[in-house]
This record gives C-alpha cells, sequence and structure tokens, in this order.
C-alpha cells in the first residue's frame, strides 16, 4: 500500500496542535510499507542526521525498530459526511482540513483502526451530526484513540463541540459491545474556533476516565490531555539511553524539564539523589504526581509551570543542579531556558529532541556558552514519517574527540 505519509496523523505538534500551512500543496512523497523501504529510510535518516549534527560530535548509528509496523499509541480520526449522507473516517492531508479516507493504515494501532471503523459505522446509526469547521454547525469533531502498549488499555475520546451529546450512554453501550476491550470513553468538550484538538473539558462516559501503561519497568496513568510519546517499544529504547548518558550515581539532583506525565524523571529517580520536573500542562503534571505515588516514589516533585520561567527561578535562587534532562516540544527550547541552564552549570544536560533543527539550533547556543556535545543518538520513533527523534550529551567538562 502506497500511502502520503506527510498526510498521516503525524501532521500534529507534539501538544496536539495541527500544523497550520492552510495553502501548502500536499505533498509528493509517498513511501512503501515494506523492509526494504523500511531499510532506506533508516539510511536516509542517517544521513540527514549527520549533516545536520556531525559539526557537534560523532553521530551514531540510528535506532530503528525490528517491527516498524502499527506503533502508533495515538491516533486521531477526522470525519466528513459526503453529498450521498455517507460518513467516512480518516486523517487530514497534510496542511489542509480535508479529509483523507484511511482504513488499515500500517503504522497505527491496528485495534485503533478497528475501533475507528466501527464508530463511524455507529456515527451513522445514531445520525450524529460531523462539525463544519465553516459553519460552525455540528457535534463531532475528532475522535483520539489512546492505546496502552503493555496493559492493553484502551481510551477513547470523542471531542464534540457542544456539551450536549443526546443518546451518549446508548452510544457508548453500542461501542462497548462490539469492542469490549474498551477500558474508558471520554467525552472531551471543545466549543472554541481552534486548530488544538482538545478543548479544556473531559467528562467520563465510561470507566475510569484515564489509562495506565507500563514503561521501563514503571507504571504510568495517562489523562485524555496529557502527552506521552507515540511509539512505546522505541521509547523505552531511547529513556534507557538518556538516562545511561545521565550516569547518575544516587547522589545527583536532576532536573526533568517539560515532563509530560514524569516519565523519565521517575524512571531516572531510583539512581539519583533528588529529581525536580516541571511542565506546562497542569493535567499532565497532575498525573505525574500520581504516577511518583504509584511508583512509591519519595525523591522526586513536580511543578506546574512554563520550564523557562521555572529555570530562571532555580537559578536566581542559586540552586545546584548536577544533571538537566530536558525534553521539549518539536519547536524547541527557549533562550530563557538555555540561559538559565548555563548560569545554573549542571555538568550535564541530556536534550531529547523530536525537532533535530531546533535541536542543532539550542546546540550551538550550549557549545557557545561553554558546552561540548559528548554523544549523539538518533532514534526512529516515527518510522515511515520522516520525523526523527534525537538524545544527546553535553558537558561542560573538556573533551578531547580521538
Ligand atoms: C516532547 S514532550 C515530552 C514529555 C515527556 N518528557 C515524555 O517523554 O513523555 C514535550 C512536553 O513539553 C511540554 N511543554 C510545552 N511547552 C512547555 C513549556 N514552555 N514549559 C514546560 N513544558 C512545556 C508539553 O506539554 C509536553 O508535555
Amino acid at each position: 500500500m502506497k500511502e502520503n505519509i506527510k498526510g498521516r496523523p503525524g501532521n500534529r505538534k507534539p501538544d496536539g496542535r495541527k500544523v497550520q500551512s492552510p495553502n501548502k500543496k500536499p505533498n509528493p512523497v509517498a513511501y512503501e510499507y515494506t523492509d526494504e523501504e523500511y531499510r532506506r529510510l533508516l539510511v536516509k535518516k542517517q544521513t540527514e542526521m549527520e549533516k545536520l549534527l556531525s559539526g557537534f560530535a560523532p553521530v551514531d548509528p540510528i535506532v530503528g525498530m525490528e517491527n516498524p509496523y502499527y506503533y502508533r499509541n495515538k491516533v486521531c480520526a477526522e470525519f466528513r459526511k459526503l453529498k450521498n449522507g455517507t460518513i467516512i473516517s480518516g486523517r487530514y492531508q497534510e496542511g489542509t482540513h480535508n479529509v483523507i479516507e484511511t482504513k488499515g493504515c500500517k503504522i497505527e494501532d491496528q485495534r485503533a483502526d478497528a475501533i475507528i471503523q466501527d464508530i463511524t459505522g455507529l456515527f451513522r446509526s445514531f445520525k450524529m451530526m460531523i462539525y463544519n469547521e465553516d459553519s460552525g454547525y455540528g457535534l463531532i469533531r475528532h475522535v483520539l484513540i489512546r492505546t496502552a502498549h503493555q496493559t492493553g488499555q484502551i481510551m477513547v475520546i470523542i471531542v464534540t463541540a457542544s456539551p450536549v451529546f443526546p443518546s451518549k450512554k446508548n452510544f457508548a453501550n453500542a461501542l462497548l459491545k462490539l469492542h469490549p476491550e474498551i477500558t474508558t470513553i471520554v467525552q472531551n468538550i471543545n466549543t472554541k474556533d481552534t486548530n488544538m484538538v482538545l478543548g479544556d473539558r473531559n467528562q467520563v462516559i465510561y470507566g475510569k476516565g484515564y489509562i495506565e501503561d507500563v514503561l521501563c519497568g514503571k507504571r504510568f496513568r495517562l489523562s485524555p490531555g496529557s502527552f506521552y510519546q507515540i511509539n512505546s517499544v522505541q521509547t523505552e529504547k531511547l529513556y534507557n539511553k538518556a538516562i545511561k548518558y545521565a550516569d547518575l550515581k544516587k547522589k545527583e539532583t536532576v532536573i526533568d524539564a517539560y515532563c509530560g506525565i514524569g516519565t523519565i524523571g521517575i524512571v531516572a529517580s531510583d539512581r539519583a539523589k533528588r529529581v525536580i520536573g516541571v511542565e506546562l500542562n497542569a493535567e499532565a503534571i497532575r498525573d505525574a504526581k500520581i504516577n511518583s505515588r504509584m511508583n512509591k516514589i519519595e525523591n522526586i516533585e513536580f511543578y506546574a509551570n512554563d520550564a523557562g520561567r521555572f529555570m530562571v527561578e532555580l537559578a536566581d535562587a542559586d540552586e545546584h543542579i548536577d544533571v538537566v534532562f530536558m525534553d521539549p516540544p518539536r519547536s524547541g527550547s527557549t533562550e530563557e531556558f538555555l540561559s538559565s541552564v548555563v548560569t545554573l552549570s549542571p555538568r550535564k544536560v541530556v536534550y531529547i529532541s523530536c525537532g533535530p533543527d531546533t535541536l542543532a539550533r539550542d546546540l550551538k547556543y550550549l557549545t557557545t556558552h561553554g558546552y561540548q556535545v559528548l554523544k549523539i543518538t538518533p532514534f526512529d520513533l516515527f518510522p515511515f514519517t520522516e520525523h526523527t527523534e534525537v538524545v544527546t550529551l553535553l558537558t561542560r567538562d573538556r573533551v578531547i574527540f580521538k
């Protein structure tokens, strides 16, 4: 099957916003979902990372997947009503809000795909009105499915344009009859004229309103609006490498900046003296606090704040920090954050990035302010897309490359 990858659901920023480029033409790049094509893409990504980053330090070979299919644990479906009254489900074509009908996508969780197909049928039989962005009329905006790789739990989030969701209990019962594996169903209310997928309000229709997954031996609760890496198999490898780079000895005070639900800090906490997590999204910080209790971790604290502002406060308070893990969104970090890192002067910075261009920009700042890049490892977190994740180790100790 050939598919326009740029039209895949990767076209969302890490915080869930759609990429805005309404006048952009559809991208002509199409990838074959085959092992041979996958190997070709890995070579291409390695070359791109070397071109971009080898001026800082040697780039290790990209860490690929043995089985690069059906890895996406988060799938956002869009819907469109055709002139003949039929409802189709699919994904937005990149840079547009045209819905391209999608079935059996080879990079999305297969359980999510099956659920979306059946939800589309139920929307038809329950005569649900699909939201029209131009007129602002209609109810159903999106459906988001989040699946937990280890526990198998599944969350269905139905995003509606209004709090009134007629027959929602009957709808949920009909869906659960078809898919008893679903563990929770949530209505998310998004009344705004916005590119953000999710609104601020959630109403639990069935189950607990969140799912739990296990990563690197720790258990994590995940609410509808919290960030969670979309490829769990590769995330474990990525976190293990990041923590190996930090080389913690149980004596260090560690920052987990842009911490989401606290995954990196919680996984690292056994090896550190103290961990401080900071994250802008209050819902994610609520999850992070529950996650630290659930894993019985006592040397970690979490703050809901802008990471840059928080680091300025730490620098002003003359705090001693040994290691900074930073994992900002694709847009990268800010000068406010980076200059505070320089002031705080941790021995090590482990920078995890899903935006290699902004990583290069931020590495330039840090290396012109006393840091040296020691290690760079790319990870293929997003097989069959143009995206690459990179973990980088910086230190303020001088090291000569042989
Ligand atoms: C790439 S995610 C990483 C999350 C987490 N480290 C993980 O591995 O799951 C980036 C996170 O940064 C958060 N974020 C975005 N802007 C921020 C800011 N200015 N200050 C703090 N956190 C921010 C997002 O909400 C998101 O949770």
